[in-house]
Order: C-alpha cells, then sequence, then structure tokens
C-alpha cells in the first residue's frame, strides 16, 4: 500500500471560460452610433469572445499551497473567479469542499466607513458573531500594521494608500479560519514585515489543513509561500508541480536575466558556506561548486 494523500479540497474538472463581449463591432458604443446603425438598418452588434481558460483540470489537496504564475491575461484571476464560484464555467466543472473564499486587491470594503467599522463588518460579512468580530479586532489590526504609524484605523479607508488597505482586507479575510483561501497579489502590496506575518499566516491555515491558491507576479512570494506551482498560459496550464521547477522554467522563459542573477547569487552563497565550513587549521580555504 502507498501513502495515502490528503483528502482534495477543490477539484477543476475540463474548465472552459469564455468572455462574451457585446458591442464589439458596430463602432462606438454611444448613442449617435447606435442611432446611425438604426438609420442604416445594421444589425445589433456582434458579439465576441475571448476564451480566458481551455480545459483546465486540477487537484488541489488539504494543507497545499499552490502559486498560479503565467504572463498578464493567461488566466489567472479567471481561474480564482471560477474556483470561488463567481464565474460559471463555460463547460467542466469545479467541485469543492467547502466554501472558498476569494480575496483580491478589489475586494469590497466600503471607503466611507472608518478602518475600525469595515474590520467589524469585514468579520460578520465572512460569517463571524459580533462577540466574534470583537475578539478578533486588536488582532486584526496588529496584523494589519495599520496603526505603526498613528491612529489610522478611525479615519475613513478613502483615505488609506492602496497598500494600506491592501493590508486591511488581507488582515481581515485571514483572521478566519478557510477551508480554501484564495488570494489574488494582496501580499503583492505589502512592505517585508507585512510579507513575512502574511507569509506565517499562510504556514497557519494550511497546518489547519486549509488550501491556499495565490496568484502572484512576484516570483519571490511565490516561492517563499508555495511548495506547488502552476504555470497558466494563454488559457492551458503549462506546466504544474513543484515551485522551483516550475518558477525557474518560467523564469528562464519569461525573466533569463532574472534567473541568471538567481542562480549566481545560489552560487556565491553557497561557495561561501562551502568556504566556512572546508576552512581547516592550517589548510586552504576551499570554495565548493
Ligand atoms: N470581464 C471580462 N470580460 C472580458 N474579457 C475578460 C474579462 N476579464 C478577463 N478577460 C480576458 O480574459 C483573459 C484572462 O484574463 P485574466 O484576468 O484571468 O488574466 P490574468 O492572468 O489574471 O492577468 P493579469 O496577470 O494581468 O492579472 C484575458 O484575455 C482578458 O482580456
Amino acid at each position: 500500500m502507498g501513502t495515502t494523500l490528503p483528502d482534495p479540497t477543490v477539484i477543476v474538472d475540463d474548465v472552459h471560460l469564455t468572455y462574451k463581449i457585446h458591442g464589439t463591432t458596430g463602432g462606438k458604443g454611444n448613442a449617435p452610433a447606435a442611432l446611425d446603425r438604426i438609420l442604416r438598418r445594421q444589425n445589433a452588434p456582434k458579439v465576441r469572445e475571448v476564451k480566458a481558460l481551455k480545459g483546465v483540470s486540477l487537484v488541489a489537496r488539504r494543507g497545499e499551497a499552490i502559486g498560479l504564475i503565467g504572463s498578464n491575461g493567461s488566466g489567472k484571476s479567471t481561474l480564482l473567479l471560477t474556483i470561488a464560484g463567481l464565474l460559471p464555467p463555460t463547460a467542466g466543472a469545479v467541485y469543492t469542499d467547502g466554501q472558498p473564499s476569494l480575496l483580491g486587491v478589489n475586494a469590497a470594503l466600503m471607503s466611507d466607513l472608518t478602518g475600525e467599522r469595515n474590520v467589524i463588518l469585514g468579520c460578520l460579512a465572512a460569517g463571524m458573531s459580533r462577540a466574534e468580530a470583537k475578539e478578533k479586532y486588536e488582532d486584526i489590526v496588529a496584523f494589519s500594521g495599520i496603526n505603526d504609524r498613528g491612529d489610522f484605523i478611525s479615519l475613513p479607508m478613502r483615505t488609506y494608500s492602496s497598500g494600506m488597505s491592501a493590508r486591511l482586507r488581507f488582515a481581515i479575510a485571514a483572521a478566519k479560519t478557510h477551508d480554501v483561501l484564495l488570494i489574488d497579489e494582496a501580499l503583492a502590496t505589502g512592505d517585508a514585515a507585512f510579507r513575512r506575518r502574511s507569509e506565517a499566516r499562510i504556514k497557519e491555515l494550511r497546518s489547519n489543513a486549509g488550501t491556499v491558491f495565490l496568484v502572484s507576479h512576484s516570483l519571490g512570494v511565490v516561492r517563499e509561500t508555495c511548495e506547488r506551482t502552476i504555470w497558466l498560459e494563454s488559457g492551458h496550464i503549462l506546466a504544474d508541480g513543484d515551485t522551483e521547477a516550475v518558477v525557474d522554467a518560467y523564469q528562464a522563459r519569461n525573466d533569463p536575466e532574472g534567473r541568471r542573477k538567481r542562480l549566481l547569487a545560489m552560487a556565491a552563497e553557497q561557495a561561501s558556506a562551502g568556504q566556512a565550513t572546508t576552512t581547516e587549521p592550517g589548510g586552504p580555504a576551499r570554495a565548493s561548486g
């Protein structure tokens, strides 16, 4: 008997998603253009289709943190929206264990309300009771770091920088234990200290047997946070496996200079570690590699 794998939390089965865009061929979509079409008895503008996902299949299991990488427009956000149940697939199916929570940079908070009120509302929206929300309040504010440089939590959210709002949104979402947490670029906006806290929280969620999907253009964050990575390109999965191998292949194609620098830095690190460990009294230092 082989080892048993943890239970699946998300199964994506040959999912296709096609966006339909109306009004793309009839010139400008304004009133004079519409009148012109009527007068010239033209048909209504045609519908154009964008195939964002073209047969994506994957199985995610408890305890996994999965990075989603790929160039702009490759289908990463669309895949998250589909897993979250916010976009029904055009073909194929998504099965999930529990309700996945999508945390995106655009997640709705009320900009005219103070950070304080948004924390409570966000907690209630996430299904916590009022007492639970009050109990978590201090932790959420501390996690977000919003009050690190003054009392910002009592100011309306419209006065926050985009990084501050993204941090507060992440802190609210992370306060709850999720079976499946879907994160779209949220970590990229934080500073180094916030990123460390987020990475620790993601590890904690995983150790509570949750599954985390992380869409990010920051390959460093993906390397740090996920041990499995899926590379999407033009709506297809190009690679799915060990993060180091997948991110390396992605970098080799898209950022050869970045990859060269990383390999050089790693070689230098290994050489200095080798030097430190192979230096013997009276003997010359040898660098490995
Ligand atoms: N609401 C929409 N209506 C029509 N087309 C859309 C819509 N949202 C995305 N698309 C198209 O679907 C494709 C995939 O977009 P998606 O946002 O999923 O890519 P992405 O990999 O998340 O990109 P990025 O890295 O730039 O955020 C793109 O061609 C995009 O133009």
